[in-house]
């Protein structure tokens, strides 16, 4: 779809995270002093976007007012489409799984495979429709998106692993490649287009409420994740009087509606849900400058809370580069069971618990380690960290993260089947050997 000359090439940003934004792309587009005038400023419509319950405690509650060329009801009925590879909640389609389970990365897309059209479901938890639970999405496109989305089920955090996104907002533009995150509030709509193919990342959808900020308790009032690194798009507009597709996500499956214009019309908006990006890279890392190995809650970028104090329907954790100085200290992840679900994907470079290459953990790849399962460094990082010389050292190879949550990741039927998942991931703990009886 042609863009007018309303929306920017290059990105310009509001900073903070959470904050109350208001952007206007017109001078005199966003009403003062009031939310819904009369009649709102230069012809346009307001409309309120409600990302929480009108009645939620005010430091949780996300709303923005919208000041838009048409109002976002003027549309006829949707009707359903293909969901493609892209699956929604309740994960029932395979057998729940206790095994530890490795991928490598997608397989190139078919040609002419768009963001929406790439997406492929790994698994999930709990089901949209009680907004409760979270999915990890895969994608891979090479082609710009010409339809519109958006997803009534949850908010989309985006992690590109390989070329750059340009996200086309209600709200404007925002760019996120390798390294960034941008994350999608429930019900905004946009469009993916691509500079470079193919596009590929991940996607944690989330169901449950939004993501925040963890509380730092006694780290203090700096640290992580520093709010004002979030940044929010300025308000950009298209004026496309023409059919656009429209494509929405409700309770699992896909709809779509053709429009006469584009409903990425929004002349100016304020309020607190909105879009974002964060570089990963700018993620203060706190860790240990004694001895052992702290818990990766210490590196949670973004916790969504379920009704259970400290128990997250899931967490969004990097792992940045970092200096390890642990003495007596065995550095990298620990054996461990856990009775969180965790699911890893590799940004770039290489992970120190796991070795990289052809069958390893690899960009673009990614592992699930359920609910209990036995898991933590393999044969060979074990066996060298053991015997490592203890001097301070500086892991800068690789970005790597994790969605964890609280509910199992029910693997979806093709992705236990998938042609490229690893066979015989657990040998990658073989080989550990006894040495009770022989060690000192
Ligand atoms: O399994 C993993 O690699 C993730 C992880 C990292 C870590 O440093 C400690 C625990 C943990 O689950
Ligand atoms: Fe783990």
């Amino acid at each position: 779809m042609s863009a007018d000359g309303h929306a920017p090439a290059t990105p310009a940003y509001l900073t903070g995270f959470g904050n109350e934004h208001s952007s206007e792309a017109v001078p005199g587009a966003l009403p003062e002093g009031r939310n819904s005038p009369q009649r709102a400023p230069l012809g346009l419509y307001a409309e309120q976007l409600s990302g929480t319950a009108f009645t939620e405690p005010r430091a949780h509650n996300r709303r923005s007012w919208l000041y838009r060329i048409r109002p976002s009801a003027a549309h006829p009925a949707f009707v359903r489409t293909g969901n493609g590879a892209l699956h929604g909640g309740p994960f029932t389609d395979a057998v729940p799984d206790p095994n530890r389970m490795r991928w490598d990365p997608l397989p190139d897309p078919a040609p002419g495979t768009d963001f929406l059209a790439g997406l492929w479901t790994l698994g999930g938890n709990g089901d949209p429709a009680r907004r409760e639970g979270m999915a990890v999405h895969l994608y891979a496109a090479d082609t710009s998106m010409e339809r519109v989305f958006s997803d009534a089920d949850g908010e989309l955090l985006i992690v590109p692993q390989e070329g750059t996104l340009r996200l086309r907002t209600e709200f404007g533009l925002l760019v996120a490649g390798p390294g960034e995150i941008a994350l999608i509030p429930r019900g905004v709509r946009f469009r993916a287009e691509l500079s470079g193919a193919p596009a590929r990342g991940y996607v944690c959808e989330n169901f449950g409420r939004p993501f925040q900020l963890p509380d730092l308790g006694p780290i203090g009032a700096n640290g992580l994740a520093n709010p004002r690194d979030f940044r929010a798009p300025v308000a950009a507009y298209e004026e496309a009087e023409e059919p656009v597709e429209v494509v929405t996500k409700y309770c699992g499956n896909l709809w779509r509606a053709t429009y006469g214009h584009s409903p990425l019309d929004v002349v100016a908006w304020h309020g607190n849900h909105v879009p974002y990006v964060y570089d990963l890279r700018r993620f203060n890392v706190i860790g240990s400058i004694s001895y052992d190995h702290p818990d990766p809650s210490i590196f949670t970028v973004l916790t969504s809370p379920s009704d259970t104090p400290g128990l997250a329907g899931v967490d969004f954790v990097t792992f940045a580069p970092r200096w390890l100085v642990g003495e007596d200290t065995f550095r990298p992840p620990y054996f461990h069971r856990n009775v969180m679900s965790e699911y890893m994907g590799l940004i770039d470079g290489a992970y120190d618990a796991k070795r990289g290459g052809a069958g390893g953990f690899v960009p673009g790849g990614g592992s699930l380690h359920p609910m209990m399962s036995a898991h933590g460094p393999d044969r060979d990082t074990f066996e060298k960290a053991s015997a490592a010389e203890l001097r301070p050292q500086k892991i800068d190879d690789g970005l790597a993260f994790m969605f964890e949550t609280r509910w199992p990741i029910l693997p979806t039927a093709q992705a236990a089947g998938a042609a490229h998942r690893q066979q015989g991931y657990d040998g990658v703990w073989q080989g550990l050997e006894r040495h009770w009886g022989t060690a000192g």
